[in-house]
């Protein structure tokens, strides 16, 4: 054996302390929507760590929610669904980050995980997907809507009180098909979604917020990991977006002030403006017949504090009452 074979088998105190990055592992379902999320994420990562992204992991992990597909998911048990299984990897150790659509992690996490950080959010609005006409007025009277969003169901309702609203799940091109074959009028789908999947173009309308309300988090990225793990933190603040997690902060103590469940239609959206946040909040009833909103501003710094009060306030509105919240 020479000396040579035996300096590399035997590591030297200097290269032992040589800081060598350690390989990063990022967490996500396998939909096509999460795999576009992962991808941006460990694209990001990579462009913000000067590194090659083949050196930053993407796992594949299935969730409870990937395996439901006959029922409503706020009867199959509601939020965490799509995320319980990555968190325990988190927390074993398995993977170092997660990636979720925002909109589907609940508001309170394991103890020992948060929300990082958000890449920059895309379009919040929701896009109505119509068998044929070009907008909400040229559905038919009594026409069949397929969503499985209480929130998309009780504000279509409370616009088009004529409407059918009927349960249809499953992955983006399912709902799309079952659209375009002409079991359904219309469906409902995050256009930001939509854009990400290169499908923006089956966006027969785009709804304002205005008059139709996303849900929390809507077309945010959000970056799980544990608290303790300093090295990730830092990489995943390279790339996080400010305002995106201000208003996040917003949107997401507005929803735990409401939230018992999934059970209750609820929507919210805040926005940064200047050193301002602006907080949106609606919940209704589940037939779209009552609803309340809210909305508000404060200082930045107060995002948090801001979405609770608007959270109490319609907490005590005449539909929560009667949705039991
Ligand atoms: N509930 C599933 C889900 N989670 C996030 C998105 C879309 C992307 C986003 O809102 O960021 C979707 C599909 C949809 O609602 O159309």
């Amino acid at each position: 054996m020479s000396a040579d074979t035996n300096i590399q088998t035997s590591p030297s105190p200097a290269s032992a302390s040589k800081a060598v990055a350690p390989r990063l592992r990022i967490g996500t379902r396998g939909s096509p929507l999460a795999l576009w999320q992962a991808h941006a994420v460990q694209a990001a990562l990579a462009a913000a760590l000067g590194r090659p992204a083949e050196g930053i992991a993407i796992e594949i992990i299935r969730t409870t929610g990937d395996t439901i597909q006959d029922r409503a998911l706020s009867e199959a048990g509601g939020k965490g669904l799509f995320t319980k299984e990555i968190e325990d990897a988190l927390l074993e150790g398995r993977i170092d980050l997660a990636v979720h659509s925002a909109k589907d992690v609940a508001t309170v996490l394991p103890e020992g995980l948060h929300l990082s950080g958000y890449l920059p959010r895309a379009d919040v609005r929701d896009a109505l997907i119509l068998k044929r006409g070009a907008g909400l007025d040229d559905l038919p009277a009594g026409a069949k809507v397929g969503t499985a969003s209480l929130r998309r169901a009780a504000q279509m309702k409370r616009l088009r009180p004529d409407l059918k609203v009927e349960l249809l799940r499953g992955n983006v091109h399912t709902r799309l098909a079952r659209v375009r074959e002409g079991d359904f009028d219309a469906t409902l789908l995050a256009f930001a979604g939509l854009s990400r999947l290169g499908l923006a173009h089956e966006a027969n309308a785009v709804l304002e917020t205005r008059s139709f309300l996303p849900a929390v988090g809507q077309g945010a990225v959000a970056i799980e990991c544990r608290v303790a793990d300093a090295a990730t933190n830092a990489a995943i603040a390279a790339i996080a977006c400010r305002d995106t997690g201000i208003a996040l902060a917003a949107e997401r103590a507005f929803l735990a002030a409401l939230d018992g469940s999934c059970r209750t239609p609820i929507a919210g959206l805040a926005t940064v403006e200047g050193d301002l946040v602006r907080l949106a909040g609606l919940v209704l009833a589940l037939d779209g017949s009552d609803a309340a909103e809210t909305e508000d501003s404060a200082p930045i710094a107060e995002a948090a504090a801001l979405g609770a009060r608007c959270g109490g306030r319609l907490r005590d509105s005449a539909p929560a009452r009667a949705l039991g919240l």
